[in-house]
C-alpha cells in the first residue's frame, strides 16, 4: 500500500491566552516543516504476527507500542466508530513507521504520525468521517493532533489545540536542529504556570491572528515569541548552550529552528 508522509512543525509563536483545568489555552502559529517528515504505510503482516494480538507498530521509538501515540489513535478511533472492518485491517497488516521526526522535540512527532494513522484508515477502510470528526477523536489522543488532521501549512492553533483555522500565507523555508536535550512537554507548561504564568489579553491575541510569520517573528525575542522558552531554560540550563542567535524556539522544545534566507 501507499506511503503516507506525516510532517513535523514549528511554532512560529506560541502565546499562553490563558488556563482551562490542568490545560493551558494558547494562541499559536503552526508552520509545517516540508522537508522533514515520518513516513508511514500499512504492511502485510507475517503468518506468525497474524496469530498475535491485534495491533503491530514496525518502526523504532523510544516508548513501548502501549505508549505510542499511533496505537492510543487506533484505541480511539475503534472506540468512536465500533468498527469490525478497522479491527479486521489491524489484525491483517502492521503499520509500519519510517521515523524521521525526533522525538522530545517540540516538533509534533507523535501528533503528526497519529494524524496520519487516523486519516490512512478514514480513508483505505472508507470510514466517512469528515476533518472535524477525526480531529474531535485525534484531540483524545494530544492536543497538537487536531493541526495535523487539517493538513493546512500554516495555522492558528487556539483553545488548549483543537481551533484550527488555516493561516494563508507562503509556506517558509524552515532549518530546525534538536539538542540532545530530553524535554518533558507537561513538566514545561507546569514551570511556566508556577513561575512565569502571564497570559496575553485579547487584543494582542487578535494582532497576533493577523500578523504574518515572517512580520511576528522580525517583532519578536525568542523568549517574547514562544512563553514556554524562559520556563525550558529554567528547568534545562543545558539548553541554554545550545541558543544560536537569530533561531526561535518551537513548542516546548528541545528544537531551535530560524526561516531561511530565500523565504525572507
Ligand atoms: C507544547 C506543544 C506546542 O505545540 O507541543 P510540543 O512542543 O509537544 O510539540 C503543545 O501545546 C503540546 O501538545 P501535545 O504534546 O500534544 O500535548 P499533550 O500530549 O496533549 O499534553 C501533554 C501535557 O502538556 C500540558 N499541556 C498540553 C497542551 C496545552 N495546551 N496545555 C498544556 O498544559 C498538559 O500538562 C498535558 O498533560
Ligand atoms: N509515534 C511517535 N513518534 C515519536 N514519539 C512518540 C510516538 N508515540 C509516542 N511517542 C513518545 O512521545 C514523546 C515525544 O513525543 P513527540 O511528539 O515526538 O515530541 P514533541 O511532543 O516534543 O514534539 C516521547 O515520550 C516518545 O517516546
Amino acid at each position: 500500500m501507499k506511503k503516507y508522509r506525516a510532517y513535523a512543525k514549528v511554532n512560529i509563536f506560541l502565546k499562553i491566552t490563558g488556563s482551562r483545568d490542568n490545560y493551558h489555552e494558547i494562541i499559536s502559529r503552526f508552520m509545517k516543516v516540508k522537508n522533514l517528515y515520518d513516513e508511514l504505510e500499512f504492511i502485510l503482516k507475517e503468518e506468525t504476527d497474524a496469530k498475535e494480538g491485534e495491533f503491530k507498530i514496525v518502526g523504532s521509538f523510544a516508548c513501548a507500542t502501549e505508549q505510542n501515540t499511533i496505537y492510543k489513535a487506533y484505541f480511539a478511533l475503534k472506540e468512536a466508530t465500533n468498527s469490525q472492518s478497522l479491527e479486521n485491517l489491524m489484525k491483517k497488516y502492521a503499520i509500519k513507521v519510517s521515523k524521521n521526526i525526533p522525538a522530545f522535540a517540540g516538533l509534533g512527532g507523535g501528533s503528526s504520525d497519529a494524524a496520519t494513522f487516523l486519516k490512512m484508515c478514514n480513508s483505505v477502510l472508507d470510514l466517512g468521517l469528515s476533518l472535524n470528526e477525526l480531529a474531535a477523536i485525534g484531540l483524545k489522543v494530544g492536543a497538537d493532533v487536531p493541526f495535523f488532521i487539517y493538513g493546512y501549512d500554516s495555522a492558528n492553533v487556539s483553545g488548549i489545540g483543537e481551533v484550527v483555522e488555516e493561516f494563508n500565507e507562503e509556506l517558509l523555508n524552515i532549518e530546525t536542529y534538536t539538542p540532545q536535550v530530553e524535554i518533558s512537554t507537561p513538566r514545561v507548561y507546569t514551570v511556566y504556570r508556577e513561575d512565569f504564568y502571564n497570559p496575553i489579553d485579547g487584543f494582542k491575541t487578535d494582532e497576533l491572528k493577523h500578523t504574518s510569520s515572517i512580520e511576528a517573528l522580525k517583532s519578536m525575542s525568542a523568549d517574547e515569541a514562544n512563553d514556554l522558552f524562559k520556563p525550558a531554560l529554567q528547568e534545562y540550563p543545558g539548553l541554554k548552550d545550545y541558543y544560536k542567535s537569530g533561531y526561535y524556539f518551537s513548542g516546548s522544545g528541545s528544537s531551535f529552528f530560524k526561516i531561511l534566507e530565500d523565504s525572507v
